[in-house]
């Protein structure tokens, strides 16, 4: 399989050089980008006044979440945790879970979102939409005991679990990882067992950390530090670990999870919806840490728009700094795309030879995306997912002209309904 992306404006390169040129996907990799390729391809696009952007990376989501979005809103962490949504989550069936999961890819096919780290329960059942989906998914069960020693041996049972059946799966787009819930959800027992398996399997682990003031109260409270030193001194922390929020962070935190190469995934629509406070973006790539972007979950976002979530991002860290000049359109487009790549170990979130070819290709033939002055800009600050015309993950192609080939939708979006009024 080759597709040939013709006369677009192509953003190049880790440096996301915008040059017009045709792209050549052969297999999953993209093999030449150059001008006036006239090797024949099973598929040609034209992409004339159209953007060819490397896919986003969504680096922390809880996929099915979509199916309680709206149901409760305007609550802080704890509260909108403990009294809406694990009440809710508590009569999830794997079923009802994979409606959900059905839901959150083709809303990311949709919006142009071509990898991303999930969090959630049934996820062998996020595993089978993601293989048919067609996009890549890096899936973890989300563990929590509350230091109940038999719920820690059925959590880690339940990851293992999941762990073989998504090898089993054998796909080269759906990963397994492991997904401790977070500090206060989980023993210190289950966090080193986590590390251990980890290092035995060659996994990724991703955790929610400081992400609430609530949260670093009760850490400080039962163990006497910060989440960060906590995780740190127990040797659960290294460079194949993804922190989701990293809002509450002091120097010594930040200093530690430079020492160790941890990634943090921001998630400025959460954090700013739950109120859970402004993660200390400058702060953390001065002291070369990875930072990537992601949505949360669809319940405290309200969607999975990874377009949106570049826009917050920038102006949430400019507002709060009083410095238009900080978190600039290209340093959020690298969040969202290359320092994903990162994190997750995978050749992608760039454009050039060599690399996966995950791409997609935004319509600027749209008022509000004209004129062409500045295409990292304008996907920054101008345009939304609908913008998104092609997503091509893997050298497939997902979506064309807005029509998704892989999934069928209407049925997915009934289902939807279907199920959360099984769930009332
Ligand atoms: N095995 C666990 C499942 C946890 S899945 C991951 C959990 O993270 C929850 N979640 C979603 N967004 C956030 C957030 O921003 N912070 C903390 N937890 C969240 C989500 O609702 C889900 O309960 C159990 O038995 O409860
Ligand atoms: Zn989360």
């Amino acid at each position: 399989m080759s597709v040939l992306i013709k006369n677009g404006h192509v953003i190049y390169g880790e440096s996301f050089e915008v040059v017009k040129a045709d792209v050549l996907i052969e297999g999953n990799r993209i093999v030449k980008v150059a001008k006036e390729i006239n090797e024949p391809a099973d598929t040609v696009i034209d992409a004339k006044g159209k953007v060819v952007s490397p896919g986003f990376i969504n680096l922390h989501t809880h996929s099915p979440m979509g199916l309680f979005r709206g149901l409760a809103d305007d609550l802080p962490l704890m509260d909108w945790l403990q009294n809406h949504i694990w009440p809710r989550e508590a009569k999830l069936t794997r079923e009802y879970t994979k409606a959900g999961a059905y839901l959150g890819a083709l809303e990311m096919i949709k919006t142009g979102t071509t990898t991303f780290l999930d969090m959630y329960f049934f996820m062998d059942a996020v595993a089978e939409v993601v293989a048919e989906s067609g996009l890549r998914g890096y899936l973890s069960y989300g563990m929590i005991d509350l230091g109940d020693p038999e719920k820690t041996e059925k959590e880690i049972k339940e990851a293992l679990r999941t762990m073989e059946f998504i090898e089993k799966l054998n796909s080269e787009r759906v990963h397994f990882v492991f997904g401790p819930h977070a500090p206060y959800t989980c023993s210190i027992a289950l966090l080193k067992e986590v590390r251990k398996l980890a290092n035995e399997h060659g996994k990724l682990i991703t955790i929610h950390v400081s992400e609430t003031m609530a949260e670093i109260g009760q850490i400080t409270e039962r163990y006497g530090k910060s989440p960060v030193v906590l995780l740190d001194e127990v040797g659960f922390l290294g460079n194949d670990v993804i922190i989701a929020h990293g809002v509450w962070l002091d120097s010594r935190d930040i200093q530690i999870l430079a020492r160790n190469g941890v990634t943090v995934a921001h998630n400025p629509a959460s954090n700013m919806k739950l109120a859970s406070g402004v993660m200390p973006l400058q702060r953390l790539l001065n002291a070369g840490v990875n930072v990537g972007l992601g949505t949360d979950g669809a319940a405290s976002n309200n969607n999975l728009d990874m377009l949106d979530e570049m826009k917050l991002a920038a102006l949430l860290h400019k507002v709060h700094n009083l410095d238009p000049t900080v978190a600039d359109a290209k340093t959020v487009f690298r969040m969202a795309t290359l320092n994903g790549a990162k994190a997750l170990r995978l050749k992608a979130g760039v454009i050039k030879e060599g690399y996966l070819a995950d791409i997609v290709i935004v319509d600027f033939n749209r008022p509000h995306l004209r004129p062409i002055n500045n295409v990292i800009s304008h996907l920054v600050y101008s345009a939304s997912g609908n913008d998104v015309e092609t997503t091509i993950v893997d050298g497939k192609i997902l979506m064309l002209d807005r029509e998704v080939l892989t999934l069928d939708e209407e049925k997915i979006l009934d289902e939807a309904e279907k199920t959360i009024e099984k769930l009332a």
